[in-house]
């Protein structure tokens, strides 16, 4: 019998008193000793891991829509493309995370659900400065951070900023140009659909070689919009099954609320263009 083998044989590292480890990189101490369940639930764990994660991968889409929009107001806008591309793969990620929570019944989650009080994604800040990059835009929706100054700053900051959709009508304009009341919209409202643009954007699509680059980014928006919406769909079919057609605890309708969500059109004239082509 030969000894159990060692790593350390082949040079692994062993020993980490004043060095950097795995741990200490990753802070993996804090991360870890975020989860206080408020009941004795088994499944609260589940729901509990289940937000912070989508929580971190939110946190990347934030960092890759930020920098997204930077690049795309820059002369040449690819350098955008391999993040929007992120994001889109990000909200694939979080799809599929739906099958873990899923696992969870009515019966299960109705023995902690009084435990989460009035709190609700729909006060997840985060979630709503998603919302509002992409150009989902409602100040009403600031109300539930007013208690707390600097995350109600950084989304009225937020609302002051052009939308991902407004820096690539940007770009759109530069080779086909828009109306002028497209360009200098009011920010902190949502884009209204515009004759213009479509026409815009269906030139891009009828002659993709002549305008590829804004033929791809198009394409990559529709992709990105197509992943949020099926997020939005996975929701609120999730929620259906684990409360049916109760009251939120946010206070909403709950179901019916985030049925008419399910409305919302990120980047309207690049669906309707398709019907005239
Ligand atoms: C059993 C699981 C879940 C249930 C029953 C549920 C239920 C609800 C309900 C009823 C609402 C409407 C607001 C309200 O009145 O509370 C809502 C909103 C929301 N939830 Fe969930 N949810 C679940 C899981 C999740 C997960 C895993 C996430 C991921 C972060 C999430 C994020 C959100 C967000 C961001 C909103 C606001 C949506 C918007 O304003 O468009 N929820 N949820
Ligand atoms: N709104 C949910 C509660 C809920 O799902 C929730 C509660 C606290 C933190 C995040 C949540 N997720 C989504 O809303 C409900 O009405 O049961």
């Amino acid at each position: 019998m030969s000894d159990p083998y060692d790593p350390a044989r082949e040079g692994a590292q062993m020993a980490f008193d004043g060095r950097m480890s795995y741990g200490d990189y990753l802070q993996i101490d804090r991360v870890l000793g975020a989860q206080s369940p408020l009941s004795d639930a088994h499944d609260e764990m589940l729901f509990i891991i289940q937000h912070q994660t989508s929580e971190l991968w939110m946190r990347l889409a934030i960092h890759e829509l930020s920098a997204a929009r930077v690049a795309l107001a820059q002369p040449d806008v690819r350098p955008a493309f391999k993040m929007l591309a992120r994001v889109s793969r990000i909200f694939e990620q979080l799809n599929s995370a739906w099958d873990v929570l899923r696992t969870m019944t009515p019966s299960d989650y109705s023995t902690f659900r009084a435990a989460l009080g009035q709190s609700s994604g729909f006060q997840s800040f985060q979630y709503r400065q998603i919302e509002f990059i992409l150009g989902n835009r409602n100040a009403a929706m600031l109300r539930p951070h007013a208690h707390r100054p600097e995350i109600l700053a950084m989304l009225e900051a937020e609302l002051a900023q052009p939308s991902i959709y407004d820096v690539a009508l940007r770009a759109l304009n530069a080779a086909i140009p828009l109306p002028a009341e497209v360009l200098s919209r009011d920010l902190a409202a949502p884009h209204a659909e515009n004759e213009a643009v479509m026409a815009a954007w269906s030139k891009v699509y009828h002659a993709p070689q002549t305008y590829w680059t804004l033929y791809e980014l198009a394409e990559k928006l529709v992709d990105l919009e197509d992943y949020f919406r099926r997020w939005r769909f996975n929701h609120v079919t999730t929620v259906e099954r684990v409360i049916g057609f109760k009251r939120g605890t946010g206070g909403t309708g709950g179901v019916s609320y985030l049925k008419r969500m399910l409305e919302v059109e990120l980047f309207p004239e690049l669906w309707h263009l398709r019907t005239g082509l």
